[in-house]
């Protein structure tokens, strides 16, 4: 087993996730007024952008990270994350291995890997070093349409078996994100009811204050 540095700062409260937008202006913009809304990390993830425009976006949105003091992880591009000195990367089930991105990554990174509704993902996840965990989606998702379903049971299972933080994904508003922290999830990772609401900065402060 890899233990992660153990002096590593660990995931918690807001996880902000940024949304599929191509202007920087516009993108840094709510970057900024997540950022006073006291968000803890940020990641940095855009479906849509060609190898140009994430480099451009990932730069920008990490001078803010900085002057913020809050992490940028990189949704997938393992490379990305080096190009600009990220602080971690997030793995889903199609993309780089655990191991593979710690290998290349090296100690200092931080690496988040999703596992969707699956426990045994999530317990494999530990033992190949990862820093934090991902379940959902809790609820619908406009971000992910198509992504898996996991019951919010699923978070006592994680709780009693884990020793990293487990971060809830998908659909999490401020409607419902109470009920997944009550179960014990350490942070709550948001795009949409963060990125669409009328108050961005509003709606974060909302957000972050459900975990003081
Ligand atoms: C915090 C967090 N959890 C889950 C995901 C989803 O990752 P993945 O399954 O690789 O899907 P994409 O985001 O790449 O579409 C995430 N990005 N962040
Ligand atoms: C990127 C992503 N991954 C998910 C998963 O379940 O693994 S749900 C999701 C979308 C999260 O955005 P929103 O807060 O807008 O639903
Ligand atoms: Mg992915």
């Amino acid at each position: 087993m890899i233990d992660p540095p153990m002096d590593r700062i660990k995931v918690s409260g807001l996880y902000a996730i940024t949304p599929d937008i191509e202007n920087i202006d516009r993108l840094c913009e709510m970057a900024y007024h997540v950022l006073a809304g006291g968000v803890s990390w940020l990641q940095y993830r855009n479906k849509k952008a060609n190898s140009r425009l994430r480099l451009m976006q990932a730069l920008e949105i990490h001078l803010l990270c900085k002057q913020f003091q809050v992490p940028l992880i990189i949704n997938d591009h393992m490379d990305l994350v080096m190009e600009i000195d990220a602080e971690g990367l997030h793995v889903g089930g199609e993309d780089t291995s655990v191991a593979a991105a710690r290998h290349y990554l090296g100690r200092n990174k931080i690496i988040g890997v999703s596992c969707y509704n699956q426990l045994s993902h999530a317990i494999e996840a530990e033992k190949a070093g990862a820093d934090y965990v991902a379940f959902g989606a809790f609820y619908p998702s406009m971000t992910k349409v198509d992504a898996y379903q996991a019951p919010i049971h699923l978070l006592d299972a994680a709780k009693k078996t884990l020793n990293i933080p487990i971060v809830a994904i998908g659909g999490i508003n401020l409607d419902n994100a109470e009920a997944l922290i009550a179960r014990g999830c350490d942070a709550v990772a948001v795009s949409q009811a963060l990125f669409s609401a009328q108050d961005i900065q509003s709606a974060a402060r909302h957000f972050s204050k459900l975990f003081c």
